[in-house]
């Protein structure tokens, strides 16, 4: 994978240039905030003096924002048959002279062509061709400051492509479940993309790995926002320049605004003293979500749980499932960090525990009916189905000790990562058992 040319203080001076190059330029306050290497590796946004609650720190243009919106308003505006309508008005466009093959592309393609795809191809499609036109590309200074490839290494999706079956096989089955939907959520969107540049001879100057790295850019680097072309709600994002230098904690986070002029980093309640890290949350997930998508995990992650989907399910009789289903409680059955369990998994084992009091159907069940209605039930199903979760918590914590060793000394950074999860784990599982 090839990825953005190195020298870091370089390529920050010229973004920061770059963002006042266009009216409304960006408003950066180099009094309150700036870019700088973090202890755990990757850059984040520090605060260079105290800073309020509620202060602006960041504000970003529409026309800096890349999006559907914009890219298809900077695509469109090589072909002259093409006439957009206001909503694209807010996004300026400068053009670079040089002509290359991706400009002739983007001269061919059809305004219907582009609005069939999802936010996802566009963005990761247009990243990867202005990447590889270099200088010639307006986005040029935020494209050099996206993170290199090796910067994904942690990602299973990244382990699946290189076809590295010795770490993938090892993860958790849940981990390698979600990696498994995001590849083929990506080899979905290779294809559509592939065969779209195929149509129109310029294939040639797409890389497969360049989409990847793009691909990746965008599912870690992405923030939500409304957008006119939307098809579903996940076509609703943008990359932000500088925004995205802003690393995730669940703890104390900044506040982001968007309006008519652009997008907007506030601090939040309880502002920041100088030298502080500022954060978003990017929200409540696991270190195994945050792998999965993000290619990192927290050191401390309260938002860990524990699927135990496979385990419960495989105790159910065929009529137990379908009663799950029909009421809506069918699988993501999960324990948490502080040794309680989801709503859904309760309502899981109450209806093994009432096996014994149905014949073959819970249609007329009276109690389960009850609980699912917020009837007080809670120690009545706790007591009852406490030796059920013992033997599934002891069989997975026999199963997860012997992986977990994968984290031990000696081990390389995949395998110390997976043997993370384990532990993680582990530790849900003797946190639930104590509390039996
Ligand atoms: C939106 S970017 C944040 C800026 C990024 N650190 C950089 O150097 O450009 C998201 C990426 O930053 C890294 N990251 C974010 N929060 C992190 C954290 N709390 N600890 C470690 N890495 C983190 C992950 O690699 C993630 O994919």
């Amino acid at each position: 994978m090839s990825s953005p040319v190195p020298n870091p203080e370089e390529n920050l001076l010229n973004l920061q240039k770059w963002l006042q190059q266009l009216t409304p330029h960006c408003e950066v306050s180099p009094d309150k905030i700036k870019v700088q290497e973090t202890e755990y590796g990757g850059k984040g946004i520090f605060a260079t003096s105290l800073i309020k609650p509620h202060q602006t720190l960041l504000k970003i243009p529409h026309s800096y924002l890349l999006n559907f919106t914009s890219i298809v308003k900077h695509i469109t505006s090589f072909n002259d048959t093409i006439k957009l309508p206001s909503t694209y008005g807010h996004v300026k466009v400068t053009t670079t002279p040089e002509d290359d093959i991706t400009r002739s592309f983007y001269s061919k393609l059809k305004l219907e062509e582009l609005l069939a795809l999802t936010s996802f191809q566009i963005v990761a499609m247009y990243l990867t061709l202005e990447t590889e036109r270099a200088e010639s590309s307006w986005w040029c200074p935020f494209i050099r400051m996206l993170p290199d490839s090796s910067d994904f290494r942690l990602s299973p999706l990244v382990w699946l492509y290189e076809e590295d079956s010795q770490s993938f096989d090892k993860l958790p089955l849940t981990t390698k479940a979600h990696a498994k939907r995001i590849y083929s959520n990506f080899c979905s969107d290779l294809g559509i993309i592939t065969a779209l540049l195929t149509k129109y001879e310029c294939i040639s100057h797409f890389s497969k790995d360049q989409f990847l790295w793009a691909w990746m850019c965008v599912n870690s680097r992405c923030l939500y926002m409304p957008l006119p072309q939307a098809h579903t709600t996940a076509d609703n994002f943008t990359m932000a320049p500088f925004v995205d230098f802003i690393n995730h904690s669940s703890q104390q986070q900044c506040v982001l605004k968007i309006d008519r002029t652009g997008f907007f980093v506030m601090s939040g309640t309880k502002g920041y003293e100088q030298q502080e890290e500022l954060y978003l949350s990017y929200g409540a997930h696991s270190n195994e979500f945050l792998l999965c998508e993000y290619a990192f995990t927290l050191p401390e992650n309260e938002w860990n749980d524990l699927d135990i989907s496979r385990e419960i399910l495989a105790l159910m009789e065929p009529f137990e499932i379908e009663w799950l289903k029909d009421m809506g409680y069918f699988g993501e059955y999960t324990i948490s960090h502080d040794a309680s369990m989801s709503f859904r998994t309760e309502v899981a084992f109450a209806v093994l525990q009432e096996r014994d009091h149905t014949s073959g159907s819970l249609k007329d069940n009276k109690r389960l009916a009850s609980f699912l209605n917020g009837g007080d039930l809670g120690s009545f199903y706790k007591n009852g189905r406490k030796s059920r979760i013992a033997g599934i918590l002891e069989a997975l914590k026999e199963i997860f000790q012997e992986s977990s060793v994968l984290g031990s000394k000696g081990s390389n950074e995949r395998q110390m990562v997976v043997g993370k999860l384990y532990k993680e784990s582990l530790d849900i599982i003797e946190g639930h058992l104590n509390d039996l």
